[in-house]
């Protein structure tokens, strides 16, 4: 860039991409790369993909050159200038390597707010400078931490009350006025997509719900990332709403903007319950999750990003279902080009066809229809799901087909025979240990052989409170348990295992208070030894969004390379909450699900008394649909649990869960996945 005169002014340039950040980022070095000496400043990125140029001039006529390489050319949309002087003459010629194109800026005067704004700037510079170096490593972070998502909601409906109020007002915004159509803009779409139905609902609390429902959220993203720097870049905002201008920016400039990943990721976990729980798009996107009705909904935009983020993904039965959604709502709400959505999925059908090949039938994770489809209207809807032919074919209780067995335990369904559940029971426990006879533990049996228990009450709320709040600052993406193992290659920075998209949750490890109170409490309850050199592991706490799942796995992993006395012998696991829709625990060769209920845990052996794994305790959360979950599993290990079971010669022999200390007559063993 080229500026023709020198000092005394500042300009800011803003150049709005729709890149990311990390495209900003490299392209914030191709402008730099030709920017003129005399600039004072270039920052990019930071300030939702922002380049801010001030440069220092002293005649009210300026021209200036910018020069921007030609890939990057396609991400700005939008070219502005803000000044604190006003400029006579102000020519903005923004060129390409290759050749010169000449860009309409929208000249926005600050106006005079003069040496107080230029350092304002400057400092905002540098902040924005520190905020750039953080920002690789809290890149979307909105779309996995709930609370920073959270944090956000919060934030938002500070914001939008404040901007309900400037509406009230025809002196702040007048009428007709571009900025007051720009903040109506805005506030429309939060009301229309919060999670409460009044107005007033909003005005009372201060939560909205919007972080608990994956639509609601998804339109918070994109709404604050996309829109809300329009807003408050428009020319007059910084003049009529300083104070709103300043909280937003400095909120940001301590966190960050949404990235396009957040948007990505959120739409991730909308696929996946869309791919686990098999809904109907057209439902989904009229507010509708599971059996609920919710306030916010998809128009043809939303719909058309989402079936092309599905198609990126491979997602392709999806991507066809969501792209026909947008087309059918495009012509009722023209909010984007039919064209475009037409092209999509003209595309994501050719696409479809191409991938599709018979052996694909075999496939056990399908994100195809079961035959190829024409480009004819409808034609789609006629056709059935590879995902539902299998689930029709093989679910149920089956070895291999743990998987299908998942997505219909998830749905709700049980696989267990009449004859399995009449051996089914509860019971007041109030033998196992002395403390019980004052205080008997209601307990229930959701499976016989592998013993699987519910004990009913076993903590509070103030309890979980606690813990809760001890463990929120220690929470990191989950991963895999490969805790135990040198992990360096693999392992993401500050974090202790693995982390992937099999499990998708926050968890923490809490040993404090608590972890002992109720140790003590499992140690009455099963007859286990927790407590004590190696007995158990910490708590792990873990906290689920919508979408968040951790599909079917065994607890004992590690158990070929661990020493015996490391094994996680036994799972005891307590749900802090009820989940509003979704996030059973599902047992996936067992054909039955623990349904999340506030305080109650459930408990099994992960291993026969040889020692061997227990394959029928395989195990998956499943998704939340609605809400949040929180949950912590308390692994006991074999070491000093010798003293407290009987021993066996036999091969595959079971422990057993004691009633009033009475062993059962043992039933027939579920389940066929015996292995040593
Ligand atoms: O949260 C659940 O329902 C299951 C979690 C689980 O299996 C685990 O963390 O190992
Ligand atoms: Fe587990």
């Amino acid at each position: 860039m080229q500026i023709l005169s020198s000092t005394k002014k500042a300009i800011t340039l803003w150049l709005i991409t729709d890149a990311d950040l990390v495209v900003a980022k490299a392209v914030s070095d191709q402008v730099m790369a030709v920017m003129d000496h005399k600039l004072v400043g270039l920052v990019a990125g930071s300030v939702h993909k922002l380049a801010v140029l001030v440069a220092l001039l002293d005649h009210n006529s300026v021209n200036i050159t910018c020069t921007i390489a030609p890939s990057y050319m396609d991400h700005i949309n939008t070219v502005f200038i803000c000044t604190y002087r006003d400029l006579n003459n102000f020519n903005l010629i923004v060129t390409t390597n290759k050749s010169f194109e000449t860009c309409q800026p929208t000249m926005k005067y600050l106006n005079p707010a003069g040496y107080f704004q230029l350092a304002f700037y400057s400092f905002g510079i540098i902040l924005c400078c520190v905020n750039l170096l953080q920002v690789v490593d809290s890149k979307n972070m909105y779309s996995r931490f709930i609370r920073d998502l959270q944090d956000l909601e919060r934030f938002e409906t500070r914001i939008v009350k404040n901007l309900t109020q400037s509406l009230l007002s025809s002196k702040a915004l007048p009428i007709k006025s571009e900025l007051r159509r720009l903040v109506e803009l805005y506030v429309r779409d939060f009301y229309q997509s919060c999670g409460f139905i009044q107005v007033k609902d909003v005005y009372d609390n201060e939560q909205t719900r919007i972080s608990l429902n994956p639509i609601c959220s998804y339109r918070l993203i994109r709404r604050v990332r996309d829109l809300l720097p329009v807003v408050i870049s428009h020319k007059s905002f910084f003049r009529v709403l300083r104070p709103l201008w300043t909280r937003i920016v400095s909120f940001f400039w301590k966190g960050d903007w949404p990235h396009s990943e957040d948007v990505e990721t959120v739409v991730e976990k909308i696929l996946r319950l869309q791919q686990v729980y098999d809904f109907n798009v057209e439902q989904f996107a009229s507010g509708w999750i599971s059996t609920v009705q919710t306030n916010c909904t998809l128009n043809s935009v939303h719909c058309y990003e989402i079936g092309s983020i599905a198609l990126k993904s491979g997602k392709y039965a999806a991507a066809i279902e969501w792209l026909e959604l947008g087309k059918k709502k495009v012509l009722v709400d023209r909010k984007t080009s039919l064209a475009f959505v037409e092209f999509s999925l003209w595309n994501a059908i050719d696409v479809h066809n191409t991938e599709f090949d018979e052996d694909i039938k075999l496939d056990l994770d399908p994100v195809f229809f079961d035959r190829e489809i024409s480009h004819e209207v409808g034609d789609s809807k006629s056709a059935g799901k590879l995902r539902n032919l299998q689930c029709e074919t093989y679910k149920g209780v089956n070895q291999y087909h743990d998987k299908l067995n998942y997505l219909g335990l998830c749905a709700g369904e049980n696989f267990q025979s009449e004859a399995e559940r009449s051996r089914l029971f509860c019971w007041y426990e109030f033998k196992a240990h002395p403390s019980l006879i004052i205080g008997p533990r209601k307990i229930e049996f959701l499976n016989r052989s592998p013993d699987i228990i519910r004990v009913y009450a076993l903590i509070h709320d103030k309890e979980i409170q606690e813990v809760v709040s001890d463990s929120l600052p220690g929470m990191f993406e989950s991963g895999v348990n490969l805790s135990d193992f040198d992990l360096s290659e693999n392992r993401v920075k500050g974090q202790r295992a693995l982390t992937t998209s099999y499990r998708t949750s926050v968890n923490s490890w809490y040993g404090q208070r608590m972890d002992s109170i109720w140790s003590r409490r499992i140690e009455q309850v099963t007859g286990l030894t927790l407590i004590g050199n190696g007995a158990s592991e910490n708590l792990q706490v873990a906290s689920y969004s919508f979408g968040g799942h951790y599909i079917p796995h065994m607890d004992q992993v590690g158990h070929d390379y661990l020493p015996p006395e490391k094994h996680r012998v036994a799972t005891f696991m307590f749900y802090f909450n009820d989940v509003e829709q979704g996030g059973k625990t599902a047992f996936t060769s067992l054909g039955v699900a623990a349904t999340p209920i506030k305080g109650s845990a459930v408990f099994w052996y992960n291993v026969f008394k040889d020692g061997g794994a227990d394959w029928n305790t395989m195990h998956g959360a499943c998704p939340v649909q609605l809400g949040e979950k929180w949950a912590a599993n308390k692994w006991i290990k074999s070491g000093p649990q010798f003293l407290n079971r009987k021993c066996s010669l036999k091969t595959h022999e079971r422990f057993q869960i004691p009633v009033n200390n009475v062993y059962l007559p043992a039933t027939q063993a579920q389940g066929n996945k015996i292995e040593g």
